[in-house]
């Protein structure tokens, strides 16, 4: 044993070096000793079997060498651990030689020691040798299609893409012969993209033509589909054709616009495919008295019908006046809507109307009986045989309840269809509507077939990158605040534009630009030399200034093209369907996407070419700019300029109209 010498610390000093060379001999002898093993330990793994009895061979050699063949897996797992267990050591990685190089032991120990390095290098070459794990790696950050697909509904997810080029003709979707023959007399040879996906969905399932489907209600549908693709005879052809099988008349479609205007429109439509097939047709919109209203829709007002009392089959209706009918009209009910269809879902999704879609699915829905119930047995207790709808019948409680398959749980047979060029992404929305399996349909320009573009539509529907007409040409004009009417009246004068609707903030914006448009015009013509009247421009205001009846009239003589331009608020911007709209011009920017795209859809619908100018001040042109980048949209948007010296000739007649629009203005 080596003695220290506590005394003397030179002396100690050299007793340590002497011990410390001993213990270096043994250090530099050990490492000399790894270092052969490794090399020959590399040349075996480097020397790959060149076939799998190469590898079996390598096994079956190094096997028998190890003086611990044969011993357990538990027993070489101690082995391992042991000079670990003996002494504790700084924690460094070690290879599997290097475990051993610390120990100092005597030869006999050392010779065994050499053996289980053997081993372990045995271990290392041959088949289930240590593991050599991968490092750890950070998982990638989800992309941003993955969260913004996060919490959404699972039907968007798994949506169905519909071409917009894909058209089909009228045979073999479950059309009809007379519905088809209605179809073809209006002018409809083809069905364009979103029909065709819409109407076989409705009727291709014969099962699914019934007035009532209490114990396989069905699909409730989501349609995505551009400004002017025929969202409206999707819907209304296939509810044509179901109710017709109808005998009662009953309320039983029952659709919901936000405008008046639009109320007019698909009736309208309703009434020509729906002719000559006996079927009711009634609007409620507050354009008439409350009374007036009832009597229109309500059949028997006197007594309290439990099942109902209607005089029209379908029903269309803007929001607020649905509900006073709900709340307050006798006998009008909603237990045998067979469809509620909302159309520009997204609009009237965000306006809560006195909570008018929770108060409508209710009223859908079979309450459980409270109070006074009716006696089936007493005389004239049902007015009608089929008075209550089947899903509403266990309203009756002195039915003797007798079990038949009749008792199974019987659900409303309402289907809900909702329709938008711009819908909802908001999930909560679509929460709140309680769709039953719910599929969605989104015609979409991308559709080249491959997963890819069918997850990029997807994402387009979740991010609110809506799409346009593909006939549509759109531009902005970035000018100075005072420039812009006089811009306005020079690209309307040098375009030749006829046939334009101008959008601006207000109504009030639309008098005064109506008003400056009209004194330009009596300037410029006062000059010229031609007749007065020749190329004159007529212009006139739309707005909600007009009682409903000037605002019909204006209408009117604009399809006629008796007007020339209507100036409006966003009161017209959703829904209007005037076919020959050449330019749709944002005199006022809109603010957000979902107006531009509905504002721009009044042109180009049904695959006529259209233009969309939208004029742009400069303090606007940043968050316009950005509005169309997020939206993906500032690529299909050019920019049009306009040179100060173009609108030089018609500076005089501006000047003359500002004056003249500043004597109006001081005398009122
Ligand atoms: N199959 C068809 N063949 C010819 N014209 C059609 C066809 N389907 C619809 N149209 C016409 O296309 C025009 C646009 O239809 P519709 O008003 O239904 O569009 P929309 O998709 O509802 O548009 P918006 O989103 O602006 O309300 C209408 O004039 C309609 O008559």
């Amino acid at each position: 044993m080596t003695q220290i010498n506590l005394k003397n610390p030179a002396k100690r000093s050299a007793d340590n070096a002497k011990v410390k060379t001993k213990a270096k001999k043994r250090y530099l002898k050990a490492k000399k000793e790894r270092r052969k093993q490794r090399k020959t330990s590399h040349t075996v793994l480097n020397q790959e079997p060149s076939s799998e009895l190469d590898a079996e061979e390598t096994q079956e050699v190094v096997n028998p060498i190890s003086p611990l063949a044969g011993r357990t897996s538990h027993e070489e797992t101690k082995l391992d651990e042991g000079p670990a267990h003996e002494r504790p050591r700084k924690r460094r990685k070690v290879g599997i030689n290097e475990a051993y190089s610390d120990v100092e032991e005597s030869p006999a120990k050392e010779a065994t020691l050499r053996e289980e390095r053997n081993f372990a290098d045995t271990l290392s070459t041959a088949e289930g040798a240590l593991p050599i794990f991968p490092l750890p790696k950070r998982p990638d950050a989800p992309s941003r299609s993955v969260l913004a697909l996060q919490g959404q509904d699972k039907a968007l997810i798994e949506a169905e893409l519909v071409d917009p080029r894909k058209t089909t003709s009228l045979e073999g979707i479950g059309l009809g012969e007379r519905t088809r023959k209605q179809l073809k007399g209006l002018g409809i040879q083809e069905l364009f993209a979103v029909q065709t996906a819409v109407i076989p969905f409705l009727l291709s399932d014969k099962t699914q033509h019934s007035l009532y489907l209490p114990h396989a209600p069905p699909r409730d549908l989501c349609v995505s589909a551009p400004t002017g693709s025929g969202k409206t005879l999707a819907y209304v052809v296939p509810i044509v054709e179901i109710l017709t099988t109808r005998v009662v008349t009953r309320l039983r479609a029952l659709i919901v616009l936000p405008t008046r205007d639009l109320v007019t429109q698909v009736r309208e439509t309703f009434e020509e495919v729906a002719k000559g097939r006996g079927l009711k047709i009634g609007t409620a919109t507050g354009q008439h008295s409350f009374a007036h209203e009832q009597a229109q829709l309500i059949a028997d007002k006197s007594a309290s019908l439990q099942g109902g009392s209607s005089k029209v089959d379908i029903l269309i209706c803007t929001p607020g006046r649905l509900m006073d009918h709900l709340n307050s009209s006798p006998n009008f009910s909603l237990q045998h809507l067979r469809f509620l269809v909302v159309d520009e879902a997204d609009r009237l999704l965000a306006q809560s109307f006195q909570d008018w879609l929770a108060q409508v699915l209710a009223a859908t829905r079979p309450t459980p009986p409270i109070g006074e119930t009716v006696d089936v047995r007493a005389p004239n207790a049902l007015p009608t045989p089929d008075a209550l709808a089947p899903a509403f019948l266990h309203l009756l409680r002195n039915v003797p309840q007798i079990h038949t398959s009749h008792n199974e749980k019987k659900e409303p047979s309402c289907q809900k269809l909702l329709f938008s060029a711009t819908l909802p992404r908001d999930p909560a929305k679509i929460v709140a509507l309680n769709l039953r399996e719910p599929k969605y349909l989104i015609v979409q320009d991308s559709v080249k077939g491959s997963t890819e573009d069918a997850d990029e539509a997807i994402m387009d529907v979740v991010m609110e990158r809506f799409t346009m007409p593909a006939s549509l040409k759109e531009h902005m004009i970035v000018c100075e605040t005072s420039q812009k009417p006089l811009i306005l009246f020079y690209l309307i004068h040098t375009h030749g534009v006829r046939n334009a609707i101008i959008f601006t903030k207000s109504a009030e914006s639309t008098t005064r630009l109506v008003q400056l448009f009209q004194f330009f015009e009596s300037s410029r013509l006062s000059s010229q030399t031609s007749p007065e009247d020749e190329g004159k421009v007529v212009i006139q205001p739309y707005s909600s200034d007009l009682n409903p009846s000037d605002r019909k009239t204006v209408l009117e003589k604009f399809k006629r093209q008796e007007i020339h331009i209507l100036v409006c608020s966003d009161l017209i911007s959703r829904g209007i369907d005037i076919t020959h709209v050449s330019h749709v011009i944002s005199y006022d920017a809109p603010v957000d996407m979902r107006k531009y795209v509905h504002r721009v859809g009044r042109t180009a619908r049904a695959g006529r070419e259209g233009h969309a100018w939208t004029l742009v001040e400069d303090q606007e042109a940043r968050h316009f700019k950005s509005m169309m980048r997020e939206a993906g949209h500032l690529d299909t948007i050019k920019r049009m300029r306009v040179h100060e010296k173009d609108l030089s000739p018609l500076t005089p007649h501006y000047e003359t109209a500002l004056e003249s629009l500043k004597h109006v203005y001081v005398r009122s």
